[in-house]
């Protein structure tokens, strides 16, 4: 038996055919929801991601706010954009495209944004509200993974999840977004200083691996039957995508998310739901005035 599969394209194409109707009811109380992108410097991959969301944002009536900088701009050239996009109107959300180049603060840029234009859900602010239990967007990737198993029909309530990795963008977000009492997984946090991984691993009904070290999880870490979510991008010698999941598991595990074409394109559709999210708390304190 091989696993069946974590379909991300289907179920982000599903998020987005919903968001396009909402993004129309949006129109008509004449809010146009805007997505800002901060690109710095000129990384082909960088470059593509960002073009990507643009693409997105179109699919589903979003309007685009592109913004580039040179390599070469300072702290004070990328702090005035952060500025100029908070300020403006048509921009309801935005992303400053990461990594940003050497020896700039990439945490000040972050802090300078305006919390309510949070698009990446990772905003200092945002981040806090999560622990909090305040309503606010969710970080993509993990918020993303909750919706594919969901769409899917995986028990999330109860399940024993292990996350490998302890990365800003899905490692430490992810328990927090887990044991939310609408998730109530009960999580367990494996990185590097794990003294026995596979111990971990074998007791898992949920793995969400995302620690950026190749197929990682091998088939006799994985309990039969269990969900493997696969987030690793690291590159083979010809620029292919290489997982932390091995390839064996899907033998073994009950569902797997392809990679790519699993959580990638999650994060994505859950960026465009922030955006939405963020236009529609904003119409509504319109009017309320
Ligand atoms: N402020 C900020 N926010 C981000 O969300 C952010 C960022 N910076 N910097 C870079 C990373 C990377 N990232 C990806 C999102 C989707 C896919 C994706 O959709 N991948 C496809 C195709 C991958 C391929 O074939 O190359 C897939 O998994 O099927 C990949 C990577 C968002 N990032």
């Amino acid at each position: 038996m091989t696993a069946q599969i974590l379909d991300g394209k289907a179920t982000a194409a599903a998020i987005k055919s919903d968001l396009t109707a909402r993004v129309a009811a949006l129109k008509e109380r004449g809010v146009t929801p805007g997505l800002g992108t901060l690109l710095v410097g000129d990384d082909p991959g960088s470059r593509w991601y960002v073009n990507g969301k643009h693409r997105d944002c179109a699919q589903v009536g979003i309007a685009s706010i592109q913004r580039e900088l040179p390599g070469t701009a300072s702290q004070e050239e990328i702090e005035a954009v952060v500025r100029e996009l908070n300020e403006n109107p048509e921009c309801t959300g935005y992303i400053v495209q990461l990594p940003l180049p050497k020896g700039i603060d990439a945490n000040r840029v972050l802090e300078l944004m305006d919390p309510a234009k949070d698009a990446d859900g990772l905003h200092p602010v945002s981040l806090g509200r999560l622990v909090l239990g305040i309503e606010g967007p969710l970080p993509c990737t993990p918020y993303g993974i909750v919706q594919l198993l969901r769409h899917h029909g995986v028990e999330i309530k109860g399940a024993n999840v292990v996350v490998v990795g302890r990365g800003i963008t899905i490692g430490r977000p992810m328990p927090l977004v887990l044991t939310r009492k609408s998730e109530n997984a009960t999580v367990t946090q494996c990185h590097t200083g794990t003294r026995d991984l596979s111990a971990h691993l074998r007791q898992a009904d949920i793995v969400v691996a995302a620690a950026g070290v190749p197929h990682l999880i091998k088939p006799e870490d994985v309990k039969p039957g269990a969900a493997v979510l696969d987030v690793g991008v690291s590159r083979d010698e010809h620029g292919k995508i290489v997982g932390d999941v091995h390839p064996g598991v899907a033998e073994v595990a009950g569902w797997v998310a392809p990679n790519p074409g699993g959580v990638g394109p999650m994060t994505r559709a859950q960026l465009l739901v922030n955006v939405v999210e963020a236009a529609e708390r904003a119409a509504a304190d319109l009017s309320e005035g």
